[in-house]
């Protein structure tokens, strides 16, 4: 993958023009993407037009974004042949911020169907008969595949750090409405978060700074060894064993790195949590989808059709206990983050699947998008057969740059 962080400071040096780094991109993309699958949409002229002018700390950085994601130049399907050659009237402000900060937006990257489980095209980069993960997958294939070093996307359930993690590079979900969804194609409004993908820590935090112009940087920093909670969870079990050793592995190599690591037992209220994301979800998809349904339903996938369906079965007292519960468990949050500073725990269930009919499961990812926590995906571990392994950073809501910090100790006590 590009470093993003090491773009930028080529181009400050004087050794690098924002023409020439886009120009770099646009041949990787030429190059590799009729394989990869990546880009749904591209417009090389008007990515040259803007780097020849670009200022600010993101000049010279192609940028993808992924298309549930509202672009006023190029068009915007959302995954699904229902919007083909939709155009927006405006940029999405998240695209708007970046172009603010100088980035040149080099195309749109796939996103499954409204950026739920039904696959796109898109392959992984490490391994291509494997799928790169979604819904985010285009985002994480390009910026995996090197051929961009910064990429926007999506998560409502695991979609952004489960295909980084598959792809091999950092991903951060930010803390929820941390970055505004506005311009992004509603699954629901209680979960969708807008995440990064850029190839390491470092690259996330410089992005992410120049993107919302809070200080989340960690290059350069040295923060101290974070206290870390081992978190297996209920889930442990569907934990692959190359997953599970890597997680151990992690825990040893943050130890060994002065990391405080202890073990933590999750509390079953985070069990309960964890269901009550599908009702939630898919009580809020019902409704988000109503035209869709009402209008389109044929052109809707089966999988996407059961998840309305099963949205439009839930009562309304089903759909507010499940905001209790999510509810309980971030106040529960504060008991479990008294005596750690982070949360280490599986980004996947293990490496990512061969084939591209599914995109994996987003299991060690739904609680906390509806926590609403800071996650970070670290790359880092490869499992049996040469696919990365990602090992997730959870920190306290509001937390980000903590969150970030710990995520590149934990990157550089893997080696990276
Ligand atoms: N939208 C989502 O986050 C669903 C997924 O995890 O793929």
């Amino acid at each position: 993958p590009v470093s993003a962080l090491a773009l930028a400071r080529a181009i400050d040096a004087g050794n690098l023009t924002p023409a020439t780094a886009i120009e770099r991109s646009i041949a990787a993309i030429e190059a590799h993407d009729a394989l990869l699958g990546a880009f749904v949409a591209t417009d090389f002229d008007a990515a040259r037009a803007a780097a020849a002018t670009a200022t600010g700390p993101l000049a010279g950085i192609a940028l993808g974004v992924k298309d549930i994601i509202d672009t006023h130049d190029l068009p915007t399907a959302y995954g699904s042949e229902i919007y083909a050659g939709h155009r927006p009237a405006a940029d999405a402000p998240v695209v708007a911020l970046a172009r603010r900060a100088g980035s040149t937006v080099i195309g749109k990257t796939a996103t499954t169907e409204f950026a739920y489980l039904q696959p796109t095209v898109t392959r992984n980069p490490v391994k291509p008969d494997h799928t790169p993960g979604g819904s985010s997958s285009g985002s994480a294939a390009a910026v995996g595949a090197g051929l961009i070093p910064f990429a926007l996307g999506t998560q409502t359930g695991g979609s952004v750090i489960r295909p980084a993690a598959f792809c091999g590079i950092a991903g951060f979900k930010p803390s929820f409405r941390l970055i505004p969804t506005v311009g992004m194609k509603c699954f629901s409004w209680s979960l969708d978060t807008i995440g990064l993908f850029a190839a390491g820590i470092e690259d996330i935090g410089f992005c992410a700074t120049a993107l919302i112009g809070r200080p989340l940087r960690v290059d350069g920093r040295d923060p101290g060894a974070p206290r870390i909670g081992v978190a297996r969870t209920h889930l442990w079990d569907e934990a692959s064993h190359d997953m599970r050793a890597a997680l151990e592995t992690g825990a040893r190599k943050a130890a060994q790195a002065g990391a405080t690591v202890v073990d933590l037992e999750m509390p079953a209220v985070f069990a309960e949590a964890f269901a009550a994301h599908r009702v939630l979800q898919d009580f809020q998809a019902a409704q988000a989808f109503a035209f869709e349904v009402d209008h389109h339903r044929g052109r809707l996938s089966e999988i996407l059709r059961e998840a309305l369906d099963h949205g439009a079965s839930i009562t309304p007292e089903a759909y507010d206990l499940a905001r209790r519960t999510s509810r309980q468990a971030r106040l529960a949050l504060k008991d479990l983050f008294a005596e750690v500073d982070v949360i280490l725990t599986p980004s996947t269930p293990g490496a990512a699947p061969e084939g591209l009919a599914s995109t994996g499961a987003p299991i060690f990812n739904k609680l906390w998008t509806l926590m609403g926590t800071p996650c970070v995906n670290v790359p880092g571990l490869t499992g049996g057969g040469g696919l990365p392994l990602g090992l997730q950073i959870v920190a306290p809501f509001g937390r980000d740059l903590r969150a970030l910090e710990a995520a590149r100790f934990l990157e550089k006590a893997l080696g990276a």
